[in-house]
């Protein structure tokens, strides 16, 4: 279990990434979502013992971030956004290493990273040296650490951007075959509502909602998206919520009808109006 309360982080040029954050994920595969500059990022750092909250508190399975530093540590793994591989080394040679640093054996180690690269779709290139992969390639061999780690509770920071839609669907399903705890941070709709079991939204560094997806989405339970109509404007879209029936009379009016997603939760929760 993962608990916040009232975690604040203040940056040195007086940007609020965090304000007053009180949470607790609860989830085997828990959510972070969020549009970019939301206090995502933030908040990982913080709980994965990278940086300091400025004030607050953060317990992970009952540790305490600042105070327990070591003893979170050797129960998290993380997979930093910006994390980039070392060029020579072969993903084989990279989750290896990661593995035998955390207290594998070398035969576990081994047969382990050669599963997850395989499950993650790294199988043909796990011998080749990383700067010959692609950007979503490199990317993969950090997920690919993080899976294989088995640690009790795993961050993954943005763990798909960049890759392509096959490269996703092979993470994800690596991601749900994990036994780990999840804490994973995104800002794709769709990923939040295939893998997570609870998503926290947030926004300006506070916590918008927390619940499952039916939670999440029950304001809008029996209604439909109808785009090219209505009050509430997302960019140059004209959106409003209606209920089917009503809907079925706007059949071939110009309008787009489409069924009700996370993105419609950040919609009415105000997420992605336009700037006033
Ligand atoms: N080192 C830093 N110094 C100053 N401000 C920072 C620093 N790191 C992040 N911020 C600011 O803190 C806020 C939250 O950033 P954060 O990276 O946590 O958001 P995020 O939700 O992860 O965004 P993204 O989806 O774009 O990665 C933003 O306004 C960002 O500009």
């Amino acid at each position: 279990m993962i608990f916040t309360d009232r975690l604040t982080k203040i940056y040195k040029d007086g940007t609020r990434a965090l304000d007053e954050l009180s949470i607790t994920l609860d989830g085997k595969i828990s959510c972070i979502l969020g549009r970019n500059g939301a206090g995502k990022t933030t908040l990982i750092r913080i709980l994965s013992t990278q940086l300091l909250p400025t004030s607050g508190k953060a317990l992970i399975e009952g540790f305490d971030v600042v105070k327990d530093v070591k003893k979170v540590r050797k129960i998290i793994a993380s997979i930093p956004q910006e994390a980039s591989p070392m060029g020579i080394a072969s993903p084989l040679e990279h989750v290896t290493m990661y593995l035998t640093a955390r207290g594998f054996s070398i035969s576990e180690a081994l047969r382990t990273a050669k599963y997850v690269l395989k499950e993650v779709g790294l199988g043909d290139v796990m011998d080749k040296p990383t700067d010959e992969l692609s950007g979503g390639m490199k990317r993969k061999v950090f997920v690919a650490m993080a899976i294989a780690s088995n640690a009790d509770v795993v961050f993954l920071d943005e763990p798909t951007t960049g890759l392509d839609p096959i490269s996703r669907l092979e993470v994800w399903s690596a991601i749900k075959q994990m036994k780990s705890k999840i804490i994973l941070t995104t800002h794709y709709m769709e990923e939040a509502e295939e893998l997570c079991e609870k998503i926290a939204i947030i926004n300006k560094g506070k916590l918008v909602e927390y619940g499952t997806v039916e939670d999440l989405l029950s304001p809008l339970r029996g209604k439909v998206r109808v785009e090219g109509k209505g009050d509430i404007r997302v960019g140059n879209l004209s959106i409003s919520y209606v209920d089917e029936e009503e809907a079925k009379k706007l059949v071939g009016k110009g309008v787009i009808i489409k069924p009700i997603s996370l993105e419609d939760i950040m919609i009415i929760k105000g997420l992605y109006y336009e700037e006033e």
